[in-house]
């Protein structure tokens, strides 16, 4: 079942909007400011090339001349001010605007490290991608440039009216009518804009992670022939996404063509008008210059407004799907964090990937210190999702899973240090970040030293092919870098173990993906980690489970059996029946 991330309501993007404003209040208040007097010396030009007018049509007498070059000179002055004002907010802003959007991006980047597994897996890594990627996309240029140009618009607009309104009472409203038939227009587009930017963003997620799950599975489509039917699937995604866009199209060409009449409105009305006032003396031709200036001035803030309410609706529908992984709740709450003594004891566990459908049904198991235990059983019988429990993944639906003495200590209640510490789960998938080897080790311990490192690497067999890089420890590895095998990659992986160096270890399949020459090399790196450890070896091999010290057999979701090899073949039971099926191959 895919059950999507959750998306924030309205108020929830409102209340994060308002915490980003308040934190950055300062910076804020002096962009505002800034930009004020830029759009206070913006309105006086019109109102300066106004006086010139009614200097120049008025009484000409031998000071006319001197008094016209005064307001030239304060025209001029007023040009610079405001274009050294603009420059000077421009950069403020830009500043401010890429704090927040690194904050915001980074809080989102440790949302989605912490979300549950079990959300990320139920939700697709498609959802989330989109969030990281398209999600944050849309709303980085809101951020980093539109909050400060929204500013300016409202800023310029409220000055313009003010301004016209000073200057000319009479002749003000032929600015003011026509421009608030914008309102209406603007409105309408919120109302329907908003759930169609989120339906499309949906959508483009549902289009990001056909296209990812794709990829990642690229050799199973191959190998079973999917390739038609995953095409059709993301060509039903791709028509959806082409219709909610063409929807959202159309909204967006309605709104241009009601700011765009809304804009040249006041220019034509405020001419009329003032030709009409100037016939009855009612004003000066200088007032009819400056207020149809400043109704010229409206034009450039009304058709950015157009741009910038777009724009702040697709960030706003991104924003609410930003601030829906913060509202995922945690499946675990750290309370303590030391323990000591016993290996994980799972008691009364049952666990439901999807709720009402428990795949593991009351499940008791104790470990013994310093024991290997085999776990086996038919595929789906429940072997995984038990090895998960043990290393503290998923939290048991019922039940707990417990580390240490007395009592014990929830798995889940431990800080994510203190259970790596306790408890590790080693899986067939080893990825190597594109970042160097020590920054790929150092992701198990982060204040490991150069000399811890390199030990680890010892420990698993690879310190020889390291030392060989071209830069040690700093050379870049994985994709974009050094390309390791796949057997270089699991000592990797094996060494952040030995970095985390948990006293029990999870095994599920580890070494059974790789080819069997890489395979021995690796048992051995294996080996060397699993000394001294418990160890839970999750089976697919039966002379694995003859190794080990116990076998639990899983049969629908219950340990059936649980005891030595020789002990249990001798029963004559479900590992027995197993055991004859596995050696007649
Ligand atoms: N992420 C998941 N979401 C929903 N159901 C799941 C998920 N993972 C496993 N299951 C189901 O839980 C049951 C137990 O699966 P599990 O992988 O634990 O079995 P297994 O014994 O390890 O199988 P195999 O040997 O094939 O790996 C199966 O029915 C499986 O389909």
């Amino acid at each position: 079942m895919n059950r999507r991330l959750p998306v924030a309501d309205g108020a929830a993007v409102r209340r994060r909007a308002v915490e980003l404003v308040r934190e950055h209040r300062g910076a804020i208040a002096a962009v505002t400011i800034i930009q004020l007097l830029a759009a206070l010396a913006s309105v006086g030009i019109p109102r300066v090339l106004g006086s010139m007018v009614d200097l120049v049509t008025g009484a000409v007498d031998a000071n006319t001349a001197g008094r016209l070059q005064g307001l030239i000179v304060v025209v001029i002055a007023l040009a610079v001010g405001n274009a050294a004002l603009t420059g000077c907010g421009e950069y403020l802003a830009r500043v401010l605007g890429e704090r927040v959007f690194a904050e915001l991006r980074e809080r989102l980047v440790g949302s989605a490290m912490h979300l549950p597994l079990s959300v990320v897996e139920s939700a697709g890594t498609g959802d989330l991608l989109g969030r990281t990627g398209r999600d944050l996309d849309s709303i980085r240029n809101v951020v980093q440039r539109g909050v400060s140009q929204i500013l300016v618009i409202v800023l310029t607009l409220l000055t313009i009216v003010a301004a016209a309104v000073i200057t000319s009472p009479q002749l003000s409203p032929a600015l003011i009518i026509p421009l608030l038939t914008i309102l209406p227009a603007a409105s309408w587009y919120l109302r329907y804009a908003v759930p169609a930017y989120r339906a499309m963003n949906a959508m483009w997620a549902e289009v990001d992670g056909v296209v990812a799950e794709t990829a990642d599975q690229a050799v199973t489509v191959d190998a079973h022939g999917l390739g038609a039917r995953r095409n059709r699937i993301l060509d039903r995604a791709m028509i959806e996404v082409w219709s909610t866009e063409q929807y959202a199209l159309w909204l967006r060409i309605v709104l241009i063509t009601a700011l765009g009449l809304g804009s040249f409105a006041p220019v034509i009305a405020v001419v009329a008008w003032g030709a009409w006032l100037a016939g009855h003396g009612a004003v000066s031709l200088g007032a009819i210059t400056t207020v149809s200036l400043y109704a010229v001035q409206l034009r450039t803030p009304v058709s950015e407004m157009t741009f910038w309410i777009d724009s702040l609706q697709t960030a706003g529908a991104a924003m609410s799907r930003i601030v829906g992984v913060e509202l995922v709740a945690p499946d675990r709450q750290a309370t303590s964090s030391t323990v000591t003594g016993r290996p994980p004891r799972v008691c009364g566990v049952s666990y439901a990937y999807l709720p009402g459908h428990d795949v593991l049904h009351d499940v008791d198991l104790e470990l013994i210190p310093g024991e290997r235990l085999a776990v086996v059983g038919p595929s789906g019988s429940g072997k995984s999702t038990l090895g998960r429990m043990l290393a503290g993944i998923h939290p048991p639906t019922r039940g707990r899973v417990t580390v240490g003495d007395g009592d014990g200590v929830d798995l889940t209640a431990l800080t994510e240090d203190a259970l790596h510490h306790e408890v590790a789960l080693v899986t067939q998938e080893h990825h190597v970040f594109a970042c160097s080897l020590a920054d790929n080790l150092r992701l198990a311990r982060t204040d490991a030293t150069d000399a811890e490192l390199e030990r680890a690497l010892e420990v698993v067999g690879a310190a020889e092919w390291a030392r060989g890089l071209s830069d040690g420890l700093d050379t870049l590895v994985g994709a974009g870098g050094v390309q390791l095998t796949p057997g270089q990659a699991q000592q990797v992986a094996l060494a952040r173990i030995v970095l985390m160096d948990p006293a029990t270890l999870v095994l599920d399949e580890a070494t059974s993906l790789l080819d069997p020459s890489v395979a021995r090399s690796a048992e051995r790196s294996l080996d060397a980690v699993l000394a001294g450890r418990t160890v839970v070896a999750i089976a697919h091999r039966l002379d694995t489970a003859a190794a080990a010290d116990r076998v639990a057999v899983v049969i629908d979701g219950r340990i059936v059996e649980l005891g030595p090899h020789a002990e249990l073949l001798a029963a004559g039971g479900e590992y027995a029946r197993l055991w004859r099926a596995w050696v007649s191959g």
